[in-house]
């Protein structure tokens, strides 16, 4: 066999063909089955992105209303799973937290091997209803709270952002955390994409590729960034406390989270831009400028010292700081968001599949004998 190319971290590799979403970063777009992501996030609601991935176009009201009758049908949690939340050691790392849920989640699906796209449509939007439970839940099952039911009479956003905070989300809240979590959910082949891909490509089941999906998004390098940010940004008091932080760290050769982006690289993230918006917004509400003031002057720092622009991780960690999402929830939440995407990759990777096994360029030695 000749030695086919290796590309270290499969950069610019295409992997799959895909219906589902593209970025064109020379037209600065992120494309969601024909739509531009920024453009669904000022318009529409999450629930309609999630219907968009999963169905293959935005559903009208009526469509709306009976996806969001499919998810309350499907809100109920067995009790079982909570029960054996309640037994892990309370400061467990929440996505961990979240990966044994989902995992566990699938014990509890009588059409578990049924991979046809009726039955894993079926299996998205229980897992739709059912993660965000499990992220702001867990934690309380964990640390032996009491669970909170969601609330029939919120959106989608606005019953996940009560059920983290415990606490009605106002408009403002409510719309922004709306258009984070469409944002955040799908971005065409990330490493936690891919890993569910390569899972569900040997006809594994959704919760397995999404189990993998949540092992790869806990790293900092992908979604454990937005964490990582929020504990920098409060780190650092004011705009100049941040610049010497930032300058001290790259003094050390240290990467800074929130910045740069393998497919983005020294181009602005278009979601980064919405966030940084909608962060001005709430900061103005709570009288938070400060915040804002000193995400502004780290940017300046990245853009100058390293020519690299934020990715979205980086506004959205302060603005779910400013909706009183713990620190902890950052990572899950983004999860959450991106579950529509990802289980929209598992029923293409199974109605289209091929098998990942890739091959190696071996560097070791040959020849030995024991
Ligand atoms: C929603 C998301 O998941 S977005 C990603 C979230 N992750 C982060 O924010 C973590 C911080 N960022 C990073 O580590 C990187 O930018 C990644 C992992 C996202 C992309 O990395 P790669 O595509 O592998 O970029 P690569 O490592 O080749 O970087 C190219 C150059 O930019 C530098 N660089 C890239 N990102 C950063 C950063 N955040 N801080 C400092 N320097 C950086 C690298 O050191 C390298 O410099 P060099 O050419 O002088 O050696
Ligand atoms: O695309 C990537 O590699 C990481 C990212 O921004 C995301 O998953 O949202």
């Amino acid at each position: 066999m000749s030695d086919p190319s290796y590309v270290p971290g499969l950069e610019n590799v295409i992997a799959s063909e895909t219906a589902i979403s593209y970025l064109d970063v020379d037209r600065e777009e992120i494309v969601l089955r024909g739509y531009e992501l920024i453009e669904l996030a000022q318009q529409v609601a999450y629930v309609d992105v999630a219907e968009l991935l999963l169905n293959g176009s935005l559903p009208d009201a009526g469509g709306r209303q009976e996806l969001e009758r499919k998810l309350a049908d499907e809100y109920e949690m067995p009790q079982a799973l909570y029960d054996m939340l309640s037994a892990m050691p309370e400061e467990v790392n929440r996505m961990d937290l979240l990966r044994t849920g989902i995992s566990a989640l699938a014990a509890f699906d009588k059409e578990l091997e049924d991979h046809s796209t009726d039955a894993n449509r079926r299996k998205a939007i229980s897992l739709l209803a059912k993660i965000p439970q499990l992220v702001a839940n867990g934690t309380r099952a964990a640390s032996g709270q009491f669970v909170r039911v969601p609330r029939n009479d919120l959106s989608y956003a606005g019953n996940f952002l009560y059920m983290l905070t415990g606490t009605k989300p106002n408009a403002l809240e409510e719309r922004i955390f709306d258009q984070s979590l469409i944002v955040y959910s799908e971005h065409e082949m990330p490493n936690s994409t891919f890993a569910a891909r390569v899972i569900a490509s040997t006809m594994s089941d959704m919760y397995g590729a999404l189990a993998g999906a949540v092992a790869s998004l806990k790293g900092y390098l992908h979604g454990g960034a937005n964490e990582a940010v929020m504990y920098m940004l409060l780190e650092a008091g004011t705009p100049d406390e941040l610049e010497r932080l930032m300058l001290s760290k790259l003094a050390r050769k240290e990467r800074i989270m929130g910045f740069g982006h393998r497919v983005y690289m020294r181009k602005p993230d278009p979601r980064a831009v919405l966030m940084k918006a909608s962060l001005e917004k709430l900061a103005q509400a709570r009288g938070r400028r400060d915040l804002y003031d000193k995400c502004i002057a780290g940017e300046a720092v990245m853009l100058k010292e390293k020519g690299l622009y934020p990715n979205l991780d980086y506004y959205a960690a302060p603005v779910y700081d400013l909706l009183r999402i713990p620190i902890p929830l950052f990572t899950p939440v983004f999860l959450a968001a991106r579950t529509a995407g990802i289980c929209a990759h598992v029923m293409e990777q199974h109605d289209h599949n091929r098998l990942f096994r890739p091959r190696v360029r071996y560097m070791g030695p040959r020849g030995l004998h024991p």
